[in-house]
């Protein structure tokens, strides 16, 4: 039976950071589905990306890839010969429960489950690099540098997926869009207090960038055009190309 969220459910006196620990990893599934607007259709789609973009003998990353979600949609798409996924993420809880996602499924595709941080990985041969929700976690004077490194190991016509939580320069529309979130997670099951005491635990843990950041920094690093393919509220993806 799936396990329900209830990470945040009581009242803490003291929130401490938000942590990829076994208390999330265990109901990761739910937390996901029910705090990311869009997660399903964004996950879902890494499937039609690689029925398209995985060409043959190259490699396609999942970087930061927890339970294996996006790993598992890009392998139901891979249809070259030669693809082998790899996945990634420096979480012993979510890899362990990764590595038994990928040995119970039965789609053909080679998939490499790593436990390591992503500023240390060698990114090489890649036809996709999916990055699903985690840069925002990744230091930020270090974001520069890694999406360096992944335009650098994507082969051309490769192709990056970067979903984000994202924030608006605009007060209004911040407000807007993070009031709107909040009913969002309310409406998906989520209390006052749990809505609150898990923002509170990712204050300084997940810092999200503006769109505009993103497109400058993907710009800077080569990617010949980056577009926006999906949004909804604070939440959105975008599709780089490297021609
Ligand atoms: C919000 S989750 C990603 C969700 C996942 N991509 C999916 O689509 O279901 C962020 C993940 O990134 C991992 N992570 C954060 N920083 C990392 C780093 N520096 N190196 C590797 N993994 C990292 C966390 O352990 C966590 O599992
Ligand atoms: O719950 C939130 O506020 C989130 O931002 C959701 C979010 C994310 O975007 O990565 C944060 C932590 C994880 O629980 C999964 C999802």
């Amino acid at each position: 039976m799936e396990k329900i969220d209830k990470v945040y459910a009581q009242y803490r006196e003291k929130v401490c950071g938000f942590k990829f620990d076994d208390a999330v990893a265990s109901v990761f599934d739910d937390m996901i589905r029910r705090s990311v607007p869009g997660y399903a259709t964004v996950i879902g789609m890494a499937k039609v990306f690689a029925e398209h973009y995985a060409s043959e003998n190259t490699n396609c990353y999942d970087l930061g890839c927890s339970l294996g979600a996006t790993t598992l949609a890009m392998r139901q798409g891979i249809k070259k010969p030669g693809v082998k996924i790899i996945a990634v993420d420096n979480s012993h809880s979510m890899i362990e429960q990764c590595r038994k996602h990928v040995n119970s499924d039965v789609n053909e595709a080679a998939v490499d489950v790593i436990q390591a941080d992503i500023a240390d990985i060698c990114i090489e041969n890649a036809s996709i690099v999916a990055m699903n929700y985690t840069l925002q976690f990744f230091s930020p004077d270090r974001r520069k540098e890694l999406i360096q490194r992944i335009y650098e190991g994507l082969v051309p016509g490769g192709l990056l997926i970067l979903s984000e939580k994202i924030k608006f320069d605009d007060r209004q529309q911040n407000n807007f869009q993070i009031d709107m979130y909040h009913e969002f997670k309310r409406l998906n099951g989520y209390s006052s207090l749990e809505v609150s005491q898990k923002r509170k635990a990712l204050e300084n843990v997940l810092i999200p960038d503006t769109l505009e950041t993103h497109y400058s920094r993907l710009k800077d690093a080569g990617f010949s055009r980056s577009w926006l393919w999906f949004q909804c509220f604070n939440f959105a993806s975008l599709a780089a190309f490297k021609d």
